[in-house]
């Protein structure tokens, strides 16, 4: 319910932000499967440009799934519901002059959409995280693909829930780059985009 809601004009604006931090604000977003190294691309990417001097912030399940979100589950619906929420999140976040690393599964291309459409495409970075299934699958690095192939977790992206892979994402990692390489080579981008 947005019905007698009057919008306040703050005074310390974006420009003030911008000057302050030095860079514009802009939302990187990870998407890939689980164990493709979302997270551990992002978690090195945030130390690189903090250690820079620049105001930067990793969101991922850890810090929303077990707060914000913790009602939610992985149906299509409460996927899309996680997803909103964290875009909204991601929003203020781009308000306060931020920098924000992203980094959910994000299975759905019409999700993917959604959270642009909140963020604003001028705003929005998408960043695919390129990790085949049987690469993750073999690193499985919290034993969850073992469970989703015994049939112990329900809607598992890639064996039992969908992933649609981004057709034409604005940055690609592949597999073929080790951590430090997929680090750099975000890091080389946002760098120039900024
Ligand atoms: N059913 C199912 N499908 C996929 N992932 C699952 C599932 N159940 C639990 N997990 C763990 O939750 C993490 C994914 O949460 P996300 O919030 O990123 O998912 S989503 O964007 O809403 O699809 C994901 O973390 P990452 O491995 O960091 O991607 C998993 O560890
Ligand atoms: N090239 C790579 N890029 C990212 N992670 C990699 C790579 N090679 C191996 N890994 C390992 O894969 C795992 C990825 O896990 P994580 O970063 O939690 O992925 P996600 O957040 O997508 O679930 C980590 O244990 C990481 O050390």
């Amino acid at each position: 319910m947005v019905e007698n809601i009057v919008y306040h004009a703050y005074s310390v604006n974006q420009k003030c932000r911008i000057e302050r931090n030095g860079h514009r604000p802009v939302v990187f977003w990870f998407t890939g499967l689980s164990g493709s190294g979302k997270s551990s691309i992002a978690s090195g990417v945030e130390r690189r440009l903090f250690l820079k001097g620049m105001q930067v912030y990793a969101l991922d399940g850890d810090n929303i799934r077990t707060g914000l979100n913790k009602d939610l589950g992985f149906t299509r619906e409460d996927r899309a519901e996680n997803l909103r929420r964290i875009a909204e999140v991601a929003k203020l976040m781009l308000d306060a002059g931020m920098i924000v690393l992203a980094a959910f599964v994000s299975p759905l291309k019409s999700d993917r959409e959604m959270v642009k459409l909140i963020i604003g495409a001028e705003h929005f970075v998408e960043v695919f995280v390129n990790t085949s299934l049987e690469e993750c699958e073999r690193r499985d690095v919290k034993g969850l693909y073992k469970k989703a192939r015994l049939g112990e977790i329900a809607n598992f992206t890639g064996i039992s829930a969908p992933y649609e892979a981004p057709e034409c994402p604005d940055l690609e990692l592949t597999e073929a780059l080790d951590i430090e390489a997929a680090i750099e080579k975000a890091v080389n981008y946002i760098t120039l985009k900024l």
